[in-house]
């Protein structure tokens, strides 16, 4: 089975941020990613990890203003002072956790207007010539815009078209399932096809969101064929938990768990 990650900014919700560690290791999970860190200094994060034994696959870099419905600077050609400041806030971050893979947002913006192409193409490059000095991947995530309206990124082809362009050995492809597919479905024959550019795969039920225990997709399968293909990478748990995590990951112990400690606590999975 592949290694899963805890999403702890939709998982674990019954916990605080920093508690939120403690409970997804409890829970049996080797890794966590998250979106933002950055409401709690380096130093925080990283005692959290190192305390629970866990790694951590994946954040974002800043989105510009979040709250106000910003959602990525990378293809607003205006924001790339901000983009690049924001990078240098992420850096810390990814040096104090020793987090490998950094996920770059590409903002709201229409990907017909050739500036928004011409803006994201020169903050990806940017991002991934800065990133790549200090050993760490940045990864551009394909986001179906029924979840995300007016994003960017929205299209699997432009994002594999523009990290084979580009050719930076430190840029990959975030292949999320769930929004594979909505966007485009097929997801088996593109996790095979585009394996060699993927450097973090994220799942959900499909369409609700929820644990990745059927609706539309069956998630053994992918499971199993991701072990096939030789992906050796993290799975991110980027679910909205139904009612409650721990009632949810009755899924995770459907699953082949060997490589996992999952404690059994009654009355709780
Ligand atoms: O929404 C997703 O899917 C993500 O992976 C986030 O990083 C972006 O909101
Ligand atoms: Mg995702």
């Amino acid at each position: 089975m592949p290694r899963f990650a805890a999403n702890l900014s939709l998982m674990f919700g019954e916990w605080s941020f920093l508690d939120r560690f403690a409970a997804a290791a409890d829970a049996g999970f080797p890794a966590v990613e998250f979106l933002f860190p950055y409401d709690h200094a380096p130093e925080a994060i990283a005692d959290r990890l190192a305390r629970n034994g866990l790694e951590l696959a994946l954040f974002n870099l800043p989105p510009g203003d979040w709250a106000a419905g910003e959602r990525g600077l990378a293809a607003l050609p205006d924001r790339f002072d901000d983009l690049k400041a924001g990078i240098e806030r992420a850096i810390p971050y990814a040096e104090a956790t020793g987090a490998r893979r950094l996920h770059l947002m590409a903002g709201l913006a229409d990907r017909g207007a050739a500036e928004a192409r011409a803006a994201y193409r020169r903050a990806v490059l940017h991002a991934a010539e800065m990133l790549d000095a200090r050993g760490i991947e940045l990864l551009i995530e394909p986001i179906n815009r029924r979840s995300m309206p007016g994003y960017f990124l929205d299209d699997f082809a432009f994002a594999e078209d523009l990290i084979r362009d580009l050719a930076q050995p430190n840029l990959r492809l975030q292949f999320d399932i769930y929004h594979r597919q909505i966007l485009h479905g097929d997801v088996t024959m593109a996790l095979r096809r585009l394996l060699p550019l993927i450097g973090h795969v994220q799942v959900a039920s499909v369409p609700s969101r929820h644990e990745p225990d059927g609706e539309e997709l069956n998630h053994p399968f992918l499971f199993d064929e991701l072990d096939r293909m030789g992906y050796t990478g993290f799975v991110g748990c980027e679910y909205v938990p139904r009612a409650g995590t721990l009632a949810g990951l009755g899924w995770l112990r459907r699953s082949d768990l060997s490589h996992l400690v999952v404690p059994a606590k009654a009355g709780t999975l």
